[in-house]
């Protein structure tokens, strides 16, 4: 049974405290990539207003919604989707989502943003900021876990030529549950994730390799360790594996910010990780690389990252 009670992370500023909330980090890291926090700096108020202009944007009409619709030529898109399939056969994607790209400034497609409600684009903007803030501060903390320097981590993403995306997503009631999945069992492709959950819906991967529903808390996010941090640490620590179940009686939202390096930049493992005897367990890529390879390759269910595996034994 994993362990869903949240760190809370204002233990961070008590010497007191410290050890133990660093050792909570570490061993959640360790065991699958997950963990929820709490008291973690961004402002509630902030979290509430994303919740309020994320409602009303999927209040919308559906045209309304489709004039920022998304075009997925090569790999994900920014703007809206609508993917509501149920059939007998392989299980589908039951949800809508807007995917939107908040850094570098360059990237910054406002026309692909909502431009209703009229205060969309501020909202996300303080949130996002807020949340960068808490994901450099978590990998300060993951750094030194693993006997690294502070900014390790993000300077091994590119920083600060790191990308973030913030998604909106809902999953609208389904008559027939069982038959899809909000969405599919995967691990996040990014470096770290940060999910700010309503209600129930969203399942992980224990240690034991069963299926757990994660407990929404108030104003708590969930820490999802990604794909690249997963390479970076040589496999030492887990990209967690979750997916989403959805159910016939209401809506669920949720609503993820990833953090990932920017596409020019060079993956490996952090030396000090690789025991020269052994290798590294990954092989050296381009950010870049990774994105053809999950438009080239996605087949369901499978992990992208075990095509970038190139010694199996160090991982398991
Ligand atoms: O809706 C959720 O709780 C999870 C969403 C998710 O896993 C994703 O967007 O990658
Ligand atoms: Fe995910």
């Amino acid at each position: 049974m994993a362990n869903f009670k949240p760190i809370d992370l204002s233990g961070l500023n008590d010497e007191s405290k410290a050890s133990s909330i660093r050792a909570q980090i570490a061993e959640a890291c360790e065991k699958n990539g997950f963990f929820q926090v709490i008291n973690h700096g961004v402002p509630v108020e902030f979290m509430e207003k994303l919740r309020e202009v994320g409602h009303k944007f999927f209040d919308l009409s559906k045209e309304e919604k489709l004039a920022i619709a998304a075009k997925p030529e090569k790999g994900p898109a920014m703007g809206y989707s609508i993917r509501m399939v149920l059939t007998d056969s392989e299980p589908q994607h039951w949800r809508e989502s807007v995917l939107i790209q908040t850094l570098p400034l360059s990237k910054r497609e406002y026309p692909l943003w909502p431009q209703q409600p009229a205060d969309f684009r501020e909202t996300v903007e303080k949130y996002t900021a807020a949340v960068l803030d808490l994901t450099h501060r978590l990998l300060a903390v993951i750094s030194e876990n693993l006997g690294l320097k502070p900014t390790y981590l993000r300077e091994a993403m590119g920083d600060p030529e790191i990308q973030q995306q913030i998604a909106f997503q809902c999953y609208p009631p389904c008559p027939d549950p069982g038959k899809t999945f909000g969405l599919h069992a995967h691990s996040d492709i990014a470096g770290i994730s940060i999910l700010m959950q309503e209600s129930e819906g969203l399942q992980v991967v224990d240690e034991n390799d069963t299926w757990e529903l994660v407990p929404p808390y108030p104003n708590a996010f969930v820490v999802n360790l990604a794909d690249q941090i997963e390479i970076i640490t040589n496999g030492r620590y887990k990209s967690a594996q979750h997916r989403v179940i959805v159910n016939n009686q209401s809506t669920r939202r949720s609503y993820v910010t990833f953090y990932f390096p920017g596409m020019d930049h060079k993956i490996f493992p952090a030396p000090q990780l690789v025991d020269p005897k052994v290798g590294p367990a990954y092989k050296e890529f381009f950010y870049k690389e990774y994105l053809q390879a999950l438009t080239t390759a996605r087949v369901l269910g499978k992990r992208l990252i075990q095509s970038f595996a190139i010694n199996n034994s160090v991982i398991n």
